[in-house]
């Protein structure tokens, strides 16, 4: 195994998704334990990363896209949750106030915003939480998305990523603009700031110009980190290039080994250390006192589906087994024959998981409440069960830590009182925060002004 890829001295790095407020799974807000009103109660979200601080979880993580944003990409809500929470900036300033040390990363797109507006906005949360925001610059790949921002369709992957590399550039040489030591503020000689230290952008992009300064000084960590999430080559180069997180969504153990060598290797081609670009591996649990009590709260979930949403989760499920599941009984295990048939889908890398636990015997049902069909791995099981599965994946090398997507607002809270006391007493998870910002909570370093490439 490559040197980069032994975890053995290290711990693992967490971040918490805040979704919609409801947790991982888009039927959850009708649970009874669960808040329905969380989506909108900003008083949920700042509970919600007080938890995870006290967890001492590194970081909050806001997927978001500027569009209506329904669950798994689709826009209908009528049943299932919003898959993203409300505007990630104005909602992070509520829970940077009520929050010192955790981090919070939030996804802005680099396709549909301007580099002042967006380095002014980051920079100023970045002031407003004392140096603990991560910038999570993603292309912005749905194709509706591109109609709120005028008629033009979305552009193509490579234009995008063009964008891109100079949206990050032209954000990060505003925030470089005000030098560090041009923040004087002296009542004596009444120099407020050094101009000759506050030089302006002048960058000139094929997509984007800037020409004036920003007037926000640095911050306790410099300037936000950024991260990165998209799998392709164009992906990969941004993240070696710039970023100091990837939200990856890999399935299995060799999987994601792969996929953290890539972007290593992608940072040292860019000069960088491979220890400065950090892998999170999405992951999904819900978590009871035995599994049988974890179960039954996956079944609710399956429950609380209409008949056409099950139906077709079962259709999906008949594909990645290759067995036609439509006339049996999906409460029952499959007979011997039909179980020795399975095969795992070869285009879906979730199948594999799926065939194992239908040849173990479980009903259609019950495989499905292990979702299988999820976005991310999932464990059903005891918070024992979860610490297991992050261990195994992070003694492996496969990851520098995960994205946490927990069921439901419970999830979060189960985590943190009942998984991270077993991380913690394993070794492989810190029992305090490292310092007070989120660079120094990743241990990624102090950086201003643009990423150089060496
Ligand atoms: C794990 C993961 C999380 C992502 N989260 C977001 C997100 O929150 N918002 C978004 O617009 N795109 C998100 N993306 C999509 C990517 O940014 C990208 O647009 C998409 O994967 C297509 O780009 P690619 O060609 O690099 O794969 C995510 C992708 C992955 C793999």
């Amino acid at each position: 195994m490559k040197d980069y890829l032994d975890n053995s001295n290290k711990k693992m790095k967490l971040a918490l998704q805040l979704v919609s407020g409801y947790g991982g799974e888009f039927q959850s807000w009708r649970l009874p334990d669960s808040n329905e009103r969380a989506y909108t109660d900003i008083d949920f979200y700042v509970e919600m990363a007080k938890t995870a601080e006290k967890g001492k979880i590194h970081t909050l993580f806001i997927a978001d896209t500027p569009s209506f944003g329904g669950a798994g990409g689709g826009t209908d809500i009528s049943t299932r949750s919003p898959a993203f929470p409300l505007e990630p900036m104005v909602m992070l300033s509520a829970v940077a106030y009520a929050t010192q040390k955790i981090g919070m990363v939030a996804t802005f797109s680099t396709t549909y915003n301007l580099p002042y507006n967006l380095a002014r906005q980051l920079k100023t949360l970045d002031t407003l939480s004392k140096g603990r925001l991560g910038w999570n610059a993603v292309t912005t790949g749905t194709r509706e998305t591109a109609y709120n921002f005028g008629d033009a369709p979305l552009p193509n992957t490579t234009i995008r990523y063009e964008m891109a590399h100079e949206m990050i550039e032209a954000v990060q040489t505003l925030w470089g603009g005000f030098s560090e030591n041009a923040y004087i503020t002296d009542k004596t000689t009444g120099i407020f700031a050094d101009m000759s230290k506050i030089k302006p952008a002048f960058y000139k992009g094929k997509h984007y110009q800037v020409k004036g300064a920003l007037p926000i000084p640095a911050t306790p960590q410099g300037q936000p980190p950024i991260f990165q999430a998209g799998p392709s080559p164009e992906g990969i180069e941004l993240a070696g290039r710039f970023a100091s997180g990837v939200y990856a969504n890999p399935f299995t153990i060799d999987e994601a080994k792969a996929y953290r060598n890539i972007l290593k290797q992608s940072a040292i081609r860019y000069g960088r250390n491979a220890n400065e670009i950090n892998m999170f591996s999405g992951f999904m649990f819900t978590i009871g006192d035995t599994y049988e009590e974890a179960l039954a709260r996956r079944y609710k979930l399956l429950d609380f589906m209409s008949k056409e949403e099950f139906e077709g989760q079962i259709r999906y499920l008949s594909a990645m087994i290759g067995v036609n599941l439509h006339k049996l009984d999906v409460n029952k295990p499959l007979p011997e024959s039909l179980q020795n048939q399975a095969i795992p889908h070869p285009q879906d890398p979730r199948s594999p998981r799926a065939v194992e636990l239908i040849k173990q015997g479980m009903s259609p049902k019950e495989v499905l409440a292990n979702g299988v069909i999820n976005y991310h791995p999932v464990v059903v099981g005891t918070p024992k069960d979860v610490a297991d599965f992050m261990e195994k994946w992070f003694k492996a090398g496969a990851t520098d830590g995960f994205s946490l997507a927990p069921d439901s607002q419970k999830g979060v809270k189960d985590f943190v009182e009942k998984v991270v006391p077993i991380l913690q007493e394993r070794g492989i998870y810190h029992t305090d925060y490292e310092g007070s910002t989120l660079r120094e909570h990743l241990g990624v370093a102090y950086q201003y002004s643009v990423t150089k490439i060496h």
